[in-house]
């Protein structure tokens, strides 16, 4: 790719996807980030990409600018961009959750290209999974560019309806983080069963690893695959039980619920202000 792209923010998640491209080959002097924390920039420096700490400067450059700091604070980091932005054009990829594409664009002036992405932190391992949504002024060129920004650092869906972006968030988005909790659960109760740390925690990784190669690429879907680790009167049974009896599935419905609810709520908050 010929085209500059810049972050603003530079925290976890521009760090995953930044991280991500510089991975799969993209020339690190087509990359810029701007942060306001020096500390943030440093790792990126000291591997060629062009940082600042000046939002500006970092949108001057930009052929694409990636919006990847805090909901609660884009309205304030855009405001002061509008100028340069409507001056440039670039496209805009916003990774704010729950922020509206029209928001966005009428905090930068109006008229504008942009696309919501909803990517995770495994793009960190070129594992990511993003949900693309992108606004009526987007061309298929830039439906294309956007794509393959997020597609360097693992799969990307499109959505159409914009609504749908939170659904992403609920599934893949925060999704890790609902995995990350399984295997601290898994961890602490192999511990609880005599295991040491190290152990309960290598195989509970492992298992976590194999058991998403397996239903990547198996012929079957997830049940059928836990059915075939399940054999009657046998152990699994015993376990897949006693999940069903804490309710488990419903707690994931109400956590993807919860998560889905607070995009909209942050819409609504932090999206309306002028
Ligand atoms: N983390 C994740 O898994 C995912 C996050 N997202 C979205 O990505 C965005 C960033 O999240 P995340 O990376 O977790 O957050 P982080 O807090 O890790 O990163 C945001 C970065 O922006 C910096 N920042 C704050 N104000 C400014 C400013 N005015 N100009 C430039 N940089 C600034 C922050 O500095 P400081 O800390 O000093 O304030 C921080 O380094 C959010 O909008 C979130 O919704 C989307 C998908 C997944
Ligand atoms: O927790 C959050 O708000 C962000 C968005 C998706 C993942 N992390």
């Amino acid at each position: 790719m010929t085209i500059t792209i810049g972050f603003i923010g530079a925290g976890n998640m521009a760090g995953a996807l930044a991280g991500g491209l510089l991975a799969r080959g993209h020339a690190p002097e087509r990359l810029a980030l701007s942060d306001t924390s020096e500390q943030q920039l440093q790792a990126f420096r000291s591997q060629g990409v062009w940082t600042t700490q000046d939002n500006q400067a970092l949108a001057a450059r930009a052929d694409v600018l990636v919006l990847a700091v805090k909901p609660q604070v884009l309205k304030d980091v855009l405001k002061p961009l509008a100028g340069i932005v409507q001056a440039r054009r670039p496209l805009i990829v916003s990774i704010a959750a729950g922020i509206p594409a029209a928001s966005i664009e009428r905090w930068l002036g109006g008229n504008l290209a942009i696309v919501r992405a909803m990517p995770n932190t495994p793009a960190l391992v070129q594992a990511g999974a993003t949900g693309l949504y992108a606004n009526p002024r987007v061309d298929e060129t830039l439906r294309a560019r956007a794509a393959e920004i997020l597609g360097a650092v693992g799969i990307t869906v499109w959505v159409e309806d914009e609504a749908l972006i939170d659904s992403v968030t609920a599934v893949s988005g925060s999704g890790p983080a609902y995995f990350f909790y399984v295997m601290e659960a898994m961890v602490a109760a192999g511990r609880s069963l005599g295991l040491d740390e190290a152990t309960a925690r290598s195989l509970t990784l492992q298992t976590a690893l194999g058991a998403a190669q397996m239903a990547i690429t198996a012929d079957a879907g997830p049940e059928e695959l836990r059915r075939r680790v399940t054999s009657p009167g046998g152990t699994t049974e015993r376990a897949i039980a006693a999940l069903d009896a804490g309710k488990v599935r419903e707690a994931f419905a109400n956590a993807l619920q919860a998560c889905a609810a607070r995009g909209a709520e942050l819409a609504d908050v932090l999206g309306g202000q002028d």
